[in-house]
């Protein structure tokens, strides 16, 4: 790797569950496996809320430091407070639950620390508004790690559809995402309410932001907001949302989306969105959450349909967050408080839409973790 040139992001690592671990693995990745060139990452720093034995153990067998043959060792702290007041973290990374991201990135940014936060972002819009300004006010990074953004595949998807309109004039669009829990207990982050459990914000997120990528950046429906209709079935002793299902029309564009999702039965079809327009289809391939590949069938006529062409991306080294990270290292390196391919302005839209979905199942979290602490 030449490195002499690139940029480096400095990363502290809040909280070490599932996710943290694919991250941060990420973040080790050589970029040069992924032709990046121009920025690289070090992670100076992990904190765990449990203990900085946790932290520790993280470092040594999540991450196999020893067999990574790299420099300098993450610094591991007991809890996010210290990490925070460490001047080697640039840029922090939460991986908490959907309860705590809202608190622990104000805390990152009261710290004078930039933030890449995991999704949902926050529970409810009000909070995303408020570390949007707090962010602003700071003039700090903030973004939300909405991964798939990021991925060459889904930027080509857009290309294909929206600047070289393959399939013509888009018509309709339907994405789910169902996933099956086999240990999950009722304590367990998706159902349990006290950590903002739900389909919608864990799983819905990614389907919903497959209707935004397709019908609602659709350049001809110059980003008209969507009139939108939803169900929810709720968990029958957690109660938050089990099954919820959104249909959304897009006047402007005059498209309709529909999307939904579960935790508890899987999404079968290996091909988890369809979008269909006056010239054919294209489908994309498992996971909403990790794309691989998009199939594209054009019509013959209006009975037959052609052969599928499959195009299919690698994801080189790693899980794929490494492309977020890459977005945030350049943005911090080019003195940006936002990523160009993931604004806030998507973050806030998304849970707007997300309250409005909640409000009408009546969906309420407890207040202690749906309040907002503007002083
Ligand atoms: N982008 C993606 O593909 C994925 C994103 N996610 C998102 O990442 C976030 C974390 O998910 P995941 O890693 O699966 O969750 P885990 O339960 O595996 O990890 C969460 C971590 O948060 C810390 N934590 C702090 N307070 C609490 C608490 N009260 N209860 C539980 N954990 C707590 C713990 O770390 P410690 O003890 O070290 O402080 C814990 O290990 C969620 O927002 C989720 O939506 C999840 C999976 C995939
Ligand atoms: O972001 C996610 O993607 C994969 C899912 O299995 C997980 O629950 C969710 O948080």
């Amino acid at each position: 790797m030449n490195t002499s040139r690139a940029y480096t992001a400095r990363w502290g690592i809040l909280a070490t569950g599932g996710i943290a671990k694919k991250f941060a693995g990420d973040l080790l990745v050589d970029p040069a496996t992924r032709d990046a060139q121009d920025v690289c990452h070090q992670i100076v720093a992990v904190a765990s809320s449990s203990s900085a034995e946790r932290a520790q153990a993280f470092i040594e067998s999540d991450l196999e430091w020893a067999a990574r043959n790299k420099a300098e060792k993450p610094h591991a702290y007991g809890s996010y407070e210290e990490m925070l007041k460490d001047k080697q973290v640039q840029i922090v990374y939460v991986a908490t639950p959907h309860s705590h991201h809202y608190a622990n990135v104000l805390q990152c940014l009261d710290a004078g620390k930039h933030v890449c936060c995991e999704k949902p972002f926050t529970i409810n819009a009000m909070q995303t508004k408020h570390l949007v300004d707090v962010a602003r006010s700071k003039k700090l990074f903030l973004m939300e790690a909405m991964w798939i953004r990021f991925f060459p595949i889904v930027r080509e998807i857009q290309r294909l559809l929206h600047q070289e309109k393959v399939l013509g004039k888009l018509h309709r669009a339907h994405s789910e995402l169902g996933v099956h829990f086999d240990n999950a207990t009722l304590e367990h982050r998706l159902l349990n309410p006290e950590l903002g459990g739900g389909a919608l914000l864990d799983l819905g997120i990614y389907p919903l932001t497959w209707q935004l990528l397709t019908l609602f950046e659709d350049p001809s429906n110059e980003r008209q907001a969507p009139r939108i209709t939803s169900n929810v079935l709720k968990h029958p002793v957690t109660g938050v949302d089990e099954f919820t299902s959104l249909i959304f029309n897009f006047e402007k564009g005059h498209t309709q989306g529909i999307m939904t999702a579960n935790f508890t039965v899987r999404t079968h079809s290996q091909q988890h969105t369809l979008i269909q327009g006056e010239k054919g289809d294209l489908t994309v391939h498992w996971a909403p959450f990790r794309p691989t590949a998009f199939t594209i069938t054009l019509r013959k006529n209006s009975d037959e349909l052609g052969e599928p062409k499959t195009t299919e991306f690698d994801i080189p080294g790693g899980h794929g967050m490494f492309w977020e990270a890459d977005a945030c290292a350049r943005a911090l390196r080019d003195g940006k408080f936002e990523a160009d391919l993931h604004p806030l302005s998507n973050s806030i839209f998304t849970m707007e839409i997300m309250d409005q979905v909640r409000a009408s199942a009546n969906l309420k979290y407890p207040q202690s973790i749906e309040a907002v602490h503007r002083s």
